[in-house]
């Protein structure tokens, strides 16, 4: 099912469309080592196919390893024979590691002598963003190609092809279904159809992942078949079992909501959650739950969000109302006692609180402050004044331990008393930044 050319890959014209440099390096087979970087399902390993297909024809060698399985051993056997190929035939191997991100920094660190000069080219596939998941020294020198999420009409283009080469016939769903009409079926094999509307849901379910849209396929079919449904009943008749037609319904079942919306462990889990708080921040309670449910519905944890609200209501709403913290507990209480689904409700009800809430950052920014008045001191840190300090035995007392404080409560009038050390004497956190 995945193409071998070139022109049969389809959507990521940004990438690799006529006009991209990318695509006049491969129509020259001047691969340059590359890191394919997408979401899941959008064509690297199928692009990583079509260059290798290209680069058989030019007598350069592929080889393909996934960093799920492969060992170092496994990259130093394939160096080793790519040097001898290279010294002794003077041929080119192209070496693809699938979901390179998966290889820790020290294994790809493997890669990088052979790759600077050019006994491998590399080509990298990761759904992971290649500035965390990638050494540095290695990404620069590879060309990033970032693809992107099919689009719905790629993915229809897809599954249209995967449809004809099954023999699967597509229903007008504009005519009235009527299987009679469309001549017998001699075979022992039931005949296959597949409301035009179905493939239609299924590419705009697929959410831009042409695995997913595909795997969803195979699995409306399959249940099908295995049922053995008719077309169903009309005027009292029914029809043959040797035909079974996959309607809207059956591909809706074929798809697992979770897979497809959102990827719990990848980019998008960060994504998500940084629009979420970002929208709260905004104050726009609609875009807030609209990230909330893709979250929710794509299968995330309820406690991890839970656990971003409670720190929300502290960074960004802080003491513009305190109640916001209480609000953001009790969700998070609420969500640890009843779990998913009962629990959305209760994260829906907290986010809309904290994104109606009135903002303010004034505790955080002066938490930071002090963290970065902390962290930038130079030498020994002041030590506490001894009047704050307190003097539970006789020794301490005779050092001098909590001499002169003054007892706040014992005062009628507002007391003057220093709280700071003495280096950092007249210093507000509230206003300034350095110390
Ligand atoms: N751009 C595309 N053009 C044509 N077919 C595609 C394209 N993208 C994906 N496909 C089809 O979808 C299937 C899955 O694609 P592929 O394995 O290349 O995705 P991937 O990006 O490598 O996914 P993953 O990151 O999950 O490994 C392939 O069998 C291929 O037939």
């Amino acid at each position: 099912m995945r193409p071998d050319a070139l022109q049969d890959f389809v959507g990521q014209g940004r990438a690799v469309g006529p006009e991209t440099l990318l695509r006049s390096l491969l129509e020259a087979s001047e691969v340059p080592s590359l890191i394919l970087w997408g979401p899941p399902g959008c064509g690297k390993t199928t692009l990583a196919h079509i260059i290798a297909n290209n680069s058989k024809k030019h007598s350069i060698r592929f080889v393909t390893l996934s960093a799920t399985s492969a060992k170092t051993t496994d990259v130093r056997d394939v160096i080793k024979q790519a040097q001898n190929e290279k010294r002794f035939f003077k041929r080119k191997t192209i070496l693809f590691i699938d979901e390179i991100h998966r290889f820790n920094k020290s294994q790809q660190d493997t890669f990088l002598p052979h790759v600077e000069c050019g006994t491998i080219t590399l080509i990298g596939a990761t759904t992971e963003n290649p500035s965390f998941q990638v050494n540095a020294a290695l990404l620069s020198r590879c060309r990033v190609v970032v693809l992107e999420k099919l689009p719905v009409e790629a993915v229809v283009t897809i599954l249209m092809r995967a449809v004809n080469s099954l023999g699967i016939q597509v229903l007008d769903s504009s005519r009235p279904a009527d299987p009679l009409s469309h001549g017998g079926n001699s075979s022992s094999e039931p005949s296959v159809f597949i409301e035009d509307k179905a493939v239609d849901t299924l590419a705009h379910l697929s959410d831009g992942d042409a695995r997913a849209g595909l795997n969803g396929l195979q699995l409306a079919v399959l249940a099908r078949l295995s049922a053995r449904k008719t077309f169903g009943k009309k005027g009292g008749q029914s029809y043959p079992l040797s035909r079974v037609l996959v309607t809207e319904s059956d591909v809706k079942e074929g798809l697992q909501r979770s897979h497809i919306l959102y990827d719990r462990a990848g980019e998008e889990h960060y994504n998500c959650i940084s629009a979420l708080h970002k929208s709260m921040r905004g104050s726009d309670a609609s875009a807030a739950l609209y990230w909330l449910g893709r979250m929710l519905e794509g299968g995330e944890d309820p406690l991890y969000v839970a656990r971003r609200l409670v720190r929300f209501a502290s960074e960004d709403v802080g003491l513009a109302d305190p109640s916001a913290l209480t609000q953001a507990v009790a969700a998070y209480q609420g969500c640890h006692f009843i779990g998913m689904p009962e629990c959305e409700v209760l994260l829906a009800q907290c986010v809309v609180y904290l994104a109606r809430a009135p903002k303010s950052v004034e505790v955080y920014s002066a938490y930071s402050n002090v963290k970065a008045c902390l962290r930038g001191h130079q030498g020994p840190l002041p030590p506490v004044p001894l009047h704050l300090r307190n003097a539970p035995t006789r020794l301490m007392k005779d050092l001098g331990y909590g001499q002169g404080y003054k007892y706040n409560p014992a005062y009628s009038e507002p007391v003057e008393q220093e709280y700071l050390p003495q280096e950092l004497r007249g210093v507000d956190f509230f206003k300034q930044r350095r110390c």
